[in-house]
């Protein structure tokens, strides 16, 4: 049953690799896999496109309702997500569409708005959800809970290397600039702030390859689970 199928959950701050490493884990497992932080990124997103204040809560929670987000395997890389229609996989990447998403975060009705559509994620035969509020709130039953974690130099640093394999123009210190101040807002925020669950298990992945954090996270689980 749906409600039953197991869930990992994977929350952290920008950067830690939670992406990386929850799709990795949920190739292994051959579960499912929500990115949750692409539906706040796509409500930011819309609500740009439709030219919206990030000031007005009132339209943003409507904007949420308002919004169709769909999610494309993609066989060359990572899913694609469809907008309103529209592939906007690429614009949802941006650190303008992460601002967006870590402002229009902090309203709680949009957080409400968008609990039922993350928890459709649970699906047989499991689910691997990151976040920031996986383990906290959105699946507070979940069997296992990773909180990942790196320096914000490092972090600040796989966005540089990612962002240039992109060509996009970027500076070492305006991308710490920027990972500090959304470190900031996720974790002080007054609704699901970023913090890990009590019975997280925490990873400082600083100075560790993608392959040791997917083989310490699958480490968690049963042996017969992958
Ligand atoms: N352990 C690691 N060692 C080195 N690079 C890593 C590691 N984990 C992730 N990366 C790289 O860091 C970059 C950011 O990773 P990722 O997008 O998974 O982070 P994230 O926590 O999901 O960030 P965000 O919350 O902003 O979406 C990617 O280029 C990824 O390949
Ligand atoms: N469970 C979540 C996921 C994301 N957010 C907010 C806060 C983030 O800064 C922003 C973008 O997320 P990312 O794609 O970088 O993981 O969305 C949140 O509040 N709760």
């Amino acid at each position: 049953m749906t409600a039953d199928a197991p869930v990992l959950t994977i929350d952290g701050p920008s950067g830690s690799g939670k992406g990386t490493i929850s799709r990795a884990v949920a190739l292994r497992l051959g579960w499912h896999y929500l990115d949750s932080g692409a539906l706040y990124r796509a409500v930011g997103v819309a609500a740009g496109w439709a030219d919206l204040d990030l000031g007005d809560a009132a339209a943003l929670v409507r904007c949420t309702f308002d919004t169709t987000i769909a999610f494309r395997d993609d066989p060359a890389g990572e899913p694609r997500v469809i907008v309103n229609g529209h592939d906007a996989t690429d614009e949802l990447r941006t650190e303008t569409a992460g601002a967006a998403a870590s402002a229009i975060a902090a309203i709680p009705e949009v957080r409400a708005a968008l609990k039922d559509r993350q928890r459709a994620f649970r699906r047989a035969p499991g689910l691997v959800a990151d976040g920031r509020d996986m383990g906290t709130v959105i699946f507070p039953d979940a069997r296992w809970k990773v909180f990942l974690t790196a320096s914000a130099e490092e972090r600040a640093e796989r966005r540089y290397k990612q962002l240039k394999n992109k060509g996009v123009s970027v500076t070492m210190d305006g991308l710490l600039r920027e990972i500090l101040a959304r470190d900031a807002r996720d974790a002080n925020r007054a609704v699901a702030p970023l913090r890990p669950a009590e019975e997280a298990v925490r990873i400082d992945t600083t100075g560790l390859g993608i392959e040791t954090v997917v083989a310490q996270v699958l480490a968690l689980l049963p042996a017969r689970m992958d």
